[in-house]
């Protein structure tokens, strides 16, 4: 990606994002594609009572990122009421005049005073950190994890990792950066999709918290919550020992679970214990996210911090469409914190249909395929829980067990003779733009129905499914309006497939209509921000003309909508001298695979392993480099 530069606010700067009157206070810091501010604001936010926040500015170079910014910024606005989460405030796009086609975009978010995890463990390169601050630390972000992994369908992160928590003013840790946020992406079936896969999880993740499902796509498993489990154990490890387990081994040592505990600091057997659990080869035999707390709390001592978590998958039939929107899950995980009970009944996610049944079957019951399915596992599981704990050996963990192997064996097999004949037939037509989800691509009609291919992986990173507050409105008007223009006298209880679809098309020609609607009246000094034209999107319009007039006429909010991605980081090497240990090897050179490039032609496939990563410095940083 193309960055263009840009220059930094002057402090007193004044903005108007969103609803939000801005002035900034102080320019903080750049992150890969970011500048990140402090700021004023007004009116202050609701949830944190501040009326300082964080500013981020980010200049998009076109619409597709401007797309990926959306995912981001929905998943912030879904987890919003979460402690452990940086606090979604407010946002904004504008077409940036100076830098032909770019966009610019801010995003106003709560301010963590205390900055980044990593800088509070650089304090303590001497006095390492003890195992009662670890596990406070654990609790905190495993809080934030259970959020998403509560929703129904489940948000995966895909990018846990000690540079992605930020410590609030009163010392709370938070799970920042959506920027990687996806659906369950069941086990790809053919070329296409393994590539789509393959590419997308190289994008988005980061080397060395890579799970073994990621690093080796033919083992047939879906990339699901365990995904994020894997990574927490790693995130643990790097607590204790301020590096990752498979620094040096690589890949060959994540797929064989080869890892050792250094003799430096010593902690307690139980916690060692606790960190092999999570690195379990077979994704089946980690912990959920819930069994994860209990455990943690169980060593704390205090009691499980989210209450009767069944209450939250428990499927409901009397609740209709509207309740649906308004309950969204992570407003459910709050309402547990306070004891009481609301029920949800998110549609099933769709990609489910694609998945092979042993796979679902023999490896991931706690998956959405049925969610009573899943209420009984997580039920059972917590139940269960000590017994996953307390197996008290810590080996090095290479557990794979051979029901899933055969059935890997299969699916290769399978992949195998499809890339042959598919060789035969021509070169994989799959453009990079495609990886990511194009609203032109996503703006399916409201009777899409389900095709198995790489379009449906595409699904994983829309958050159509997903609902606030605020998107509740305006996937409700979306409703109506396909609903009432499209097949007259049928039934007003679209399928939940259908609802999908239809939020799948909303974002685009809503994101355009809000932007346009007094986006414009940034001060003189700001003046390169012009509003987004509807040109942008004229052959959306001659699509879905009837929907977009009726869909901006209803919109009230004021509050944008846009997906996030960062497609490249390419960070600039700080020097950060001596006392910055893991800051010189986390932050080192980014290599982060949010660079757009082209996809390759399709190779053999290769069964094995890749060769080993190079040894150091590979840690933080979401690399191409060892591809
Ligand atoms: N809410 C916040 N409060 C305080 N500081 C923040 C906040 N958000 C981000 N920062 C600071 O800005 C830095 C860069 O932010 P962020 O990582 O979101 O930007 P980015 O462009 O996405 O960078 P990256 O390449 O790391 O993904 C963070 O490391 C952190 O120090």
């Amino acid at each position: 990606m193309n960055q263009p530069q840009i220059g930094t606010y002057n402090v007193g700067t004044q903005l108007t994002v969103g609803s939000h009157q801005v002035e900034i206070i102080k320019y903080l810091t750049s992150g890969g594609f970011a500048q990140v501010y402090s700021a004023l604001i007004s009116p202050p936010d609701h949830h944190t009572n501040s009326n300082i926040a964080c500013l981020k500015r980010v200049i998009v170079p076109d619409k597709t990122s401007l797309n990926t910014l959306r995912a981001e910024v929905d998943a912030m606005k879904l987890l919003r009421n979460n402690r452990y989460v940086v606090s979604y405030i407010d946002s904004h796009a504008a077409k940036a005049t100076l830098h032909n086609g770019s966009y610019e975009v801010f995003v106003l978010m709560e301010y963590c005073e205390r900055g980044g995890l990593i800088d509070f463990m650089n304090t303590r390169l001497q006095n390492r950190l003890h195992e009662s601050e670890i596990l406070q630390i654990m609790c905190q972000v495993t809080q934030g994890v259970a959020a998403m992994h509560a929703l129904q369908p489940p948000l995966i992160h895909r990018d846990i990792k000690i540079e992605n928590v930020l410590i609030s003013a009163n010392n709370e840790y938070k799970l920042c950066d959506f920027g990687s946020v996806c659906g369950v992406i069941r086990p790809p079936r053919n070329p296409q999709e393994l590539s789509y896969v393959k590419q997308d999880i190289l994008k988005n993740t980061t080397a060395q918290y890579r799970s073994p499902e990621m690093v080796d796509i033919f083992r047939g498993l879906p990339i699901n919550e365990k995904s994020d489990i894997w990574a927490l154990g790693i995130f643990l490890y790097k607590l204790c020992y301020y590096t990752t387990p498979f620094e040096k081994g690589g890949e060959p040592a994540i797929l064989n679970g080869q890892f050792e505990f250094p003799l430096y600091p010593d902690y307690s057997k139980q916690l060692r214990n606790l960190i092999c659990k999570l690195l379990a080869q077979n994704p089946s035999q980690r912990p959920n996210v819930f069994q994860l707390l209990k455990q943690i709390a169980n060593m704390q001592n205090v009691p499980y911090p989210i209450q009767d978590i069944q209450a939250v998958q428990r499927p409901s039939n009397h609740l209709n469409l509207m309740e649906l929107h308004q309950n969204s899950a992570t407003q459910n995980i709050q309402s547990l914190n306070s004891h009481s009970i609301i029920e949800n009944s998110m549609p099933n996610p769709k990609f489910q249909y694609g998945m092979p049944a042993n796979v679902i079957t023999t490896q991931f019951l706690p998956t959405r395929e049925n969610s009573q399915a899943f209420i009984n596992a997580s039920s059972s599981s917590l139940a269960r829980n000590s017994s996953i704990f307390e197996t008290g050996v810590c080996n090095a963990p290479n557990n794979i067990n051979q029901p899933n192997a055969n059935s890997a064996t299969k699916l290769k097999q399978a992949i195998e003779s499809e890339a042959h004949s598919f060789r035969e037939s021509g070169p994989i037509n799959v453009s990079l733009r495609n990886i990511i989800p194009q609203d032109d691509d996503s703006s399916s009609s409201s009777d899409e129905s389900y095709t198995g291919g790489v379009d449906e992986l595409k699904k994983t990173r829309s958050l159509g499914s997903y609902s606030t507050h605020e998107n509740a409105k305006r996937g409700e008007s979306v409703i109506a309006s396909l609903t009432s223009s499209s097949t007259p006298g049928s039934s007003s209880a679209p399928t939940p497939a259908k609802i999908k679809s239809k939020h799948q098309s909303l974002p685009e020609s809503a994101f355009v209509g809000i932007v346009d609607s007094g986006k414009d009246n940034l001060p003189s000094d700001s003046n390169r921000n012009q509003p987004v034209k509807d040109g942008a999107s004229v052959s959306k319009q001659d699509l879905k003309n009837s929907i977009q007039q009726r869909m901006i006429n209803l919109l009230s909010s004021s509050e944008e909508s846009f997906n996030a991605r960062k497609l490249s980081r390419a960070k600039a090497t700080k020097d950060e001298g001596p006392g910055k240990l893991i800051a010189s090897i986390s932050r080192a050179p980014v290599l982060k695979e949010k660079k757009a490039k082209p996809i390759p032609p399709p190779k053999p496939f290769h069964l094995k392993p890749k060769p080993p990563l190079k040894p150091s410095f590979l840690a933080g940083q979401k690399l191409f480099s060892e591809e």
